[in-house]
């Protein structure tokens, strides 16, 4: 894993932006997989200024998300679906039906995994997956004790994962209890993977992960020790090791 230290959130959203840009740029059918949650917001707002200001097209581009909240649809303001809309989607050139986010609201949820892992493997994987990380070292909705073998899955979110996602719902009991997400083996299998992380809430579990010799389930981001082209772009809060978030 590489690590690249920033001084701030602008430094951390330039950099991963001008990643994706240059892959768009320069790949004849790229495969983006995208996340969510507050820290890639600022990395969308690039993606749109530079889309207004530079032309850079996304009409060739095929996109995955992480995750969706099981129970919410696209008309919900706190779906993923409803967030990529708003954050990206609906300010560039992409056409809708070359972004995919899993079916919050599929009547068989199971039946909905198999068909979202065949479709990532149908566009022949993804070159660039953007990660950000839970407090509890999750990866997409991929919580402790996760096997490091799973494909896209039906998630029982921990109770530390529905409070930290609190603030985007009316109150806790608003959060839904259930996820799809795509699996460590699924996220794994891009060719390249970008982790951002900033703030103090995230120093202990950046600590936790820098300190571990042997990925472990327990702290599923540990997996990613393992693949061979994994960036980490992470502030200096979240580095600090005095933070205790
Ligand atoms: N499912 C999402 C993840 O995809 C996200 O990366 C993580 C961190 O979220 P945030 O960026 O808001 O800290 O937790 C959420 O629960």
């Amino acid at each position: 894993m590489e690590l690249v230290r920033v001084q701030s959130y602008e430094e951390m959203c330039n950099l991963a932006a001008e990643r994706i840009i240059r892959l768009v740029k320069e790949t004849e059918s790229p495969v983006l997989g995208l996340a969510t949650g507050a820290t890639p917001t600022g990395v969308y707002q690039k993606l749109v200024s530079d889309h207004r200001q530079n032309g850079t097209s996304y009409r060739h581009v095929t996109t995955f998300n992480l995750d969706e909240y099981i129970g919410l649809g696209p008309e919900d303001a706190t779906s993923y679906y409803f967030y990529m809309m708003k954050h990206l989607f609906r300010h560039i050139d992409i056409p809708v039906g070359q972004t995919h986010i899993p079916d919050g609201l599929a009547k068989n949820p199971e039946e909905e995994c198999v068909r979202y892992e065949r479709k990532i493997e149908e566009h022949g994987g993804i070159d660039l997956q953007i990660l950000g990380i839970g407090r509890n070292g999750h990866i997409g909705f991929n919580e402790p004790g996760t096997p490091f073998s799973s494909k896209t899955h039906v998630v029982k979110l921990t109770e530390s994962t529905r409070e930290a996602n609190r603030p985007f719902f009316d109150g806790k009991d608003q959060v839904p209890t259930h996820a799809i997400t795509m699996g460590l083996s699924t996220i794994m299998k891009s060719k390249e993977i970008v982790l951002l992380a900033n703030g103090k809430m995230k120093a202990p579990v950046l600590r936790r992960l820098f300190t571990m010799d042997e990925p472990s389930p327990e702290l599923p981001a540990s997996i990613l020790k393992q693949h061979p082209n994994v960036t980490i772009i992470a502030d200096e809060e979240a580095l600090s090791p005095g933070n205790r978030g």
